[in-house]
């Protein structure tokens, strides 16, 4: 079972029927959702000598605030709390206990008090998923204030004034790190959010997966601890035949790395065999590069003896929406399409619906507008992606950080795995080079892209961990095989 992202609506009932099941009281609830920030702190090991700054609110984000500084006070930290609120303001219960419970040395202000040219560290615990309609003019000038702020800022279950699930509109906290409780709410997953919610940690807070079963959502949060689940077994009689046999069409004239990364990452990801259809004049660099990829130049009239056929990385425009249409009609199991093969199926939309159903189309942002034309942001992205995918039976994975599968019956699933170093030429011809060996491993393409798209990204921070910026494409090819000892996969 995969964890579901609800919506920010959902969070209270999901809270209420945890806590009749396990018989614990929403305060206890509470407790754990500090107790695991303060889990998050330590890893973190922050200074123990700068001094801490916790915004809280009237609502259960502010409760959370009260019981985080009581927690960081007990372990030695310097703390003052600030009140977002007026005095003759009702706090929710929860919040109204904790702010109780506050030790008497913890200094309690307001937040007007507070000098916001100061260094240090501000907790943002103003307002959380509880937020509605448009903010009032005080909590917008509470959030610009905190905006103005010089130290690092940490924002908890999700920035204050983000509405949980739809794109900002007006101001919110710009946070350092947003520690969020259960599931990452949908917004924190948005590329146009970034800017916002900056590194993004997701804190346990005791909630089984079983237990988001009654609640609907389309969205999915992928896993390390999901992925062995998707990957098939082999025996200590496997023969290469088993590990299928695929075939890439990548790389032109100038572009013959493309073909060399997605051919390599598909036999470092186990293919059997690997063939590249690729310009007979460029046959030297791939063979000397990767002698262990056999080389074609021509479309084989039979294409039924491949297991998986990857299409796209680097192949030019010339002659090939001919290429895709011979494709097409000589194979009619899933394969993967990519980058020029994008772009040309956005020229030639008449070619959609000759793609084998169940095919795995992986664009990132400015593909994705070449087929399915231009979106304002993620959110209708992700309406337009669902649309596609029901309507033609494919599945698309849109590439970027927090990369979504879309599945063609609308499941949406965004990857956790990855890094920014990833942002670097070629590295999407890899992922193309793992899916399609994947799918040439007998997985079906949900198995597919959810390992192809997870290990790809623990690829590239495996890479990335040594070499910062300096990672290249290649050096995600090399971290593949770890990824496999890290998975525990044989
Ligand atoms: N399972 C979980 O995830 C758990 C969740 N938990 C925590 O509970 C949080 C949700 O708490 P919640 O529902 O009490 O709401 P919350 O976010 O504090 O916001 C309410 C406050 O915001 C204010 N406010 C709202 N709109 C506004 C506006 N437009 N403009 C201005 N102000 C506005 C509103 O003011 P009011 O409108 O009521 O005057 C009120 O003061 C959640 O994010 C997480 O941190 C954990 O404790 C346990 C496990
Ligand atoms: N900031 C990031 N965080 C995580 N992954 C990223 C990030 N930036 C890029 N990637 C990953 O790197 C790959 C880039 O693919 P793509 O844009 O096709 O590059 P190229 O065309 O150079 O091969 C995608 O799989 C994407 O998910
Ligand atoms: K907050």
């Amino acid at each position: 079972m995969m964890l579901k992202i609800l919506s920010g609506n959902q969070v209270k009932a999901l809270d209420a029927a945890h806590v009749k099941l396990k018989r614990i009281s929403s305060l206890n609830l509470m407790e754990c959702a500090a107790a695991g920030f303060i889990d998050w702190w330590k890893s973190k090991n922050f200074d123990k000598n700068s001094p801490i700054y916790v915004f809280c609110g009237a609502g259960n984000n502010g409760g959370d605030g009260f019981a985080i500084a009581r927690l960081l006070y007990q372990s030695g930290f310097h703390i003052q709390v600030y009140k977002c609120f007026g005095d003759a303001t009702r706090l929710s219960p929860d919040a109204s206990i904790n702010f109780k419970l506050l030790p008497e040395e913890i200094r309690l202000k307001s937040w007007q008090e507070f000098d916001f040219a100061n260094g240090g560290i501000l907790i943002d615990c103003f307002i959380g998923v509880g937020f509605q309609g448009a903010l009032r003019t005080e909590a917008q000038e509470i959030i610009s204030s905190i905006n103005s702020f010089q130290g690092k800022v940490i924002s908890v279950d999700i920035p204050s004034g983000l509405p949980s699930d739809d794109m900002l509109e007006g101001v919110c906290v710009k946070a350092d790190y947003t520690v969020t409780f259960a599931f990452p709410k949908l917004s924190l997953l948005f590329p146009e959010h970034g800017h916002y919610t900056g590194d993004l940690a997701l804190v346990d807070i005791g909630i089984w997966e079983e237990e988001y079963l009654p609640f609907e959502s389309p969205y999915f949060f992928l896993r390390k601890k999901d992925i062995s689940g998707f990957h098939r077994k082999y025996s200590r009689f496997s023969h290469k035949g088993d590990f299928g046999k695929v075939l890439i069409t990548a790389g032109s004239v100038g572009k013959m790395g493309a073909a060399i990364l997605s051919a390599k990452s598909a036999l470092r990801t186990g293919s059997g065999l690997v063939n590249a259809l690729i310009p007979e004049s460029e046959r030297h660099i791939i063979q000397i590069s990767v002698p262990e990829v056999m080389c074609l130049f021509d479309l084989p009239k039979d294409l039924t003896g491949f297991d998986a056929i990857g299409i796209g990385p680097g192949i030019g425009f010339e002659k090939k929406a001919e290429l895709l249409k011979s494709l097409f009609e000589g194979y009619s199991n899933p394969m993967v399409l990519d980058a020029d093969a994008i772009t040309l199926l956005g020229e030639h939309p008449e070619l959609l619906s000759q793609i084998p159903k169940g095919s795995i189309l992986t664009p990132h942002l400015k593909e994705f507008e070449r087929i399915l034309g231009k979106t304002n942001n993620h959110k209708e992205r992700l309406g337009k992606a669902s649309d596609f995918c029901k309507k033609w039976k494919l599945n698309l994975v849109i590439k970027g950080a927090n990369s979504v599968i879309c599945l063609a019956d609308g499941r949406q699933i965004f990857n956790s795995s990855g890094t920014s170093y990833m942002a670097t030429a070629g590295s999407g011809d890899v992922l193309t080079g793992m899916i399609t060996s994947f799918l040439g491993q007998g997985y079906s393409p949900e198995a597919a892209m959810i390992c192809g798209v997870y290990q790809h990204g623990l690829a590239g921070e495996i890479a990335g961990k040594g070499k910062r910026r300096g990672t290249i494409a290649s050096d995600i090819i090399d971290a593949i095989p770890e990824t496999f000892v890290r998975l525990d996969i044989s």
